[in-house]
């Protein structure tokens, strides 16, 4: 994560409030992306294994243990089988982190001891948010005091639905404040907020408030990561940037499971921002299940044949 942090500004509604997003356009560039850029086999491997450089790879479930968190240290540890990496001519390839809960954060510093991989842990109420700000609060500092150097915050939706801008941003910047030096992603749980203008809006009050990084889902809304959602993330931050020159991160989450979604997104990214955004310190996509699907497609372009499944079953 880059240390350049955003310290935020003050709330200012004159950001966003007149902001207009024409949704079927947004459609239409979104579905566009995938179609009119075909990446050559080389450089698809290339970008699939900077896919497994940007990833959160995630347990988020209410039957994890100490003991699947551990293996799933050990697959961001070794996300390929050394013939892949062989293969390809790499070594050392790392996930970007492992996203927990916070009770399994100690179980995940303890197992990636020895690395440089992050922990991140999803805090303030996991996934819905709707508890006292202060208990939330609480959850921050404990996921940090437990070994979390990045904090996945949830906002509360009905902050956005009610265009509370104040209220949302109030608990936004008490949120960073309670991170101290862990950097903050923002999940706006953009699949609650009806519309592409309020996730615009979410956005840029989340920056506002000192997010170091924008977060569509937690994976568990009906509706997670979508391309015309990134599509109106990423131009939100575009905007923040080039109003405060701080670059912000974008996270993708929820519901990517293949390789062709990390192409998709990393295309996404590329179009809107540029090469130098595909960093683990400014992009980075959520998933829990997505590698299999990158480890299977990297075997068949090292060997032309599909393993039957993933050395990496962590279930
Ligand atoms: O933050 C990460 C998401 O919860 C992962 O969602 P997923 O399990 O659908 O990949």
């Amino acid at each position: 994560m880059s240390t350049d942090r955003n310290p935020g500004v003050p709330l200012d509604l004159s950001w966003f409030d007149r902001i207009a997003v024409n949704t079927p356009a947004t459609e239409a560039r979104a579905a566009q992306l995938t179609t009119r850029r075909s990446l050559k086999k080389n450089y698809q491997a290339a970008w699939l294994v900077n896919a497994i450089h940007c990833m959160d790879l995630t347990t988020l479930a209410g039957d994890d243990t100490e003991d699947r968190v551990a293996r799933l240290c050990a697959k961001a540890r070794a996300p390929l089988a050394d013939h892949i990496l062989a293969g390809l001519g790499l070594e050392g390839v790392t996930t970007g982190a492992v996203c927990v809960y916070p009770t399994m954060v100690a179980a995940a510093v303890r197992a990636l001891e020895g690395t440089s991989i992050p922990v991140a842990s999803v805090a303030t109420g996991f996934p819905a948010g709707l508890m006292p700000l202060d208990l939330r609060l609480a959850e921050i500092r404990y996921a940090v005091d437990q070994g979390a150097q990045e904090i996945d915050i949830v906002i509360t939706r009905a902050h956005v639905l009610r265009a509370d801008w104040q209220a949302l941003y109030d608990e936004i910047a008490a949120m960073r404040e309670a991170c101290g030096a862990a950097h903050m992603k923002a999940i706006l749980a953009t699949g609650d907020l009806k519309t592409l203008r309020n996730v615009y809006k979410a956005s840029m009050v989340a920056m506002q408030a000192g997010a170091d990084f924008i977060k569509t889902s937690t994976g568990k809304e009906g509706v997670n990561a979508t391309l015309p959602v990134s599509l109106t993330m990423v131009r939100a931050l575009r905007d923040y940037g080039a109003r405060t020159g701080y670059r912000i991160g974008f996270k993708p989450a929820g519901g990517m499971k293949t390789a062709k979604d990390a192409l998709a997104w990393q295309i996404l990214m590329k179009e809107e921002m540029g090469t130098d955004w595909l960093r683990p310190d400014l992009f980075r996509l959520g998933a829990s299940s997505m590698l299999a699907d990158i480890e299977r497609q990297l075997e068949h372009h090292v060997t032309g044949r599909y393993a039957s499944s993933s050395r990496h079953a962590i279930a």
